[in-house]
């Protein structure tokens, strides 16, 4: 049986609803033995919210992104990279998984620098490495990876889960779904948009109709869709069969288009 490789990446609303995490780990379970190797790329933005207000810190976002001065860097490191990473390792456990819960910094998966010094120690990053990816997919392990970076100067750096996944997909090659609280991307009337062109999403994003966390996603998911030539797939979490319909050829959510 042939592998393909899919990345999934979970927007961190997912880590409050336990049954649905653990729905999802199950699925990837079966997709594993349908030959399907998955890296699940995880966010966390709730939990650092979270985490940076019990600790007294004000947390702002500019276009999407979370704003990380230095000395916050610490608290949203734990959420990411420990608490949510480590929540995910423990239902892959659960579900019978074999996997390795590492993040960005980790095997040189990625290079990673600052992307605006505005934002803080906010990173962008460029696929590196495929070793471990390569090793796992071999050895049929889950990788989970959180998106927390560093730099050559050593310093963590705190990177949007949608950029992060995007980069991961590259580095794979693989299928990217992005998958987050809503049932994909939606339109002023609020009604889903089966298929999402360059030139639809440029108006969308210009009218305001997409903003924020989905601007960022959709931003990251047709860049990557124009590099591998492929749809990338922007859908709900909360349903995890879909991933297995999806895989015998029924569409769910957007397919953003590279052209
Ligand atoms: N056009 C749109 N369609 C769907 N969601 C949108 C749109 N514009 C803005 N959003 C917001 O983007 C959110 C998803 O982005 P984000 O919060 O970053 O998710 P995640 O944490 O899952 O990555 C939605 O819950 C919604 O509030
Ligand atoms: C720079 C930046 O915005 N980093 C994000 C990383 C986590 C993330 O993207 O989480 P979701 O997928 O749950 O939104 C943050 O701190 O919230």
């Amino acid at each position: 049986m042939s592998t393909s490789t899919w990345v999934i990446k979970v927007g961190g609303e997912l880590l409050s609803h336990p049954e649905q995490t653990q729905e999802l780990m199950q699925t990837i379970a079966a997709l594993q033995a349908q030959g399907v190797w998955v890296v699940l790329v995880h966010g966390g933005g709730d939990l650092a919210e979270a985490q940076l207000s019990a600790n007294g810190f004000v947390s702002q976002k500019h276009q999407g992104l979370r704003v990380t001065p230095a000395e916050q860097m610490p608290v949203v490191a734990g959420a990411l990279a420990g608490t949510a990473n480590k929540i995910l390792q423990a239902a892959a456990i659960k579900a019978g998984l074999n996997s390795l819960s590492v993040s960005l910094a980790d095997a040189n998966l990625v290079t990673a620098k600052i992307k605006d010094p505005a934002l803080g120690l906010v990173g962008e990053v460029s696929p590196n490495d495929a070793s471990l990816c390569n090793w796992a997919k071999a050895q049929g392990q889950l990788l989970i990876v959180s998106s927390i970076a560093a730099n050559t100067q050593g310093q963590l750096l705190n990177v949007n889960a949608d950029q992060a996944a995007a980069a991961i997909a590259e580095l794979t090659q693989g299928q990217l779904l992005l998958l987050s609280n809503v049932a994909g991307v939606l339109d002023g009337a609020g009604e889903l948009i089966e298929t999402l062109s360059p030139t639809q999403a440029q108006t969308l994003i210009q009218q305001a109709v997409i903003r924020d966390g989905m601007q960022v996603k959709v931003q990251a998911a047709q860049a990557l869709a124009k590099q591998l030539q492929q749809a990338v797939v922007v859908g709900s979490w909360s349903q995890p069969q879909q991933l297995l319909n999806w895989h015998s050829g029924q569409a769910f959510g957007t397919q953003v288009l590279p052209h």
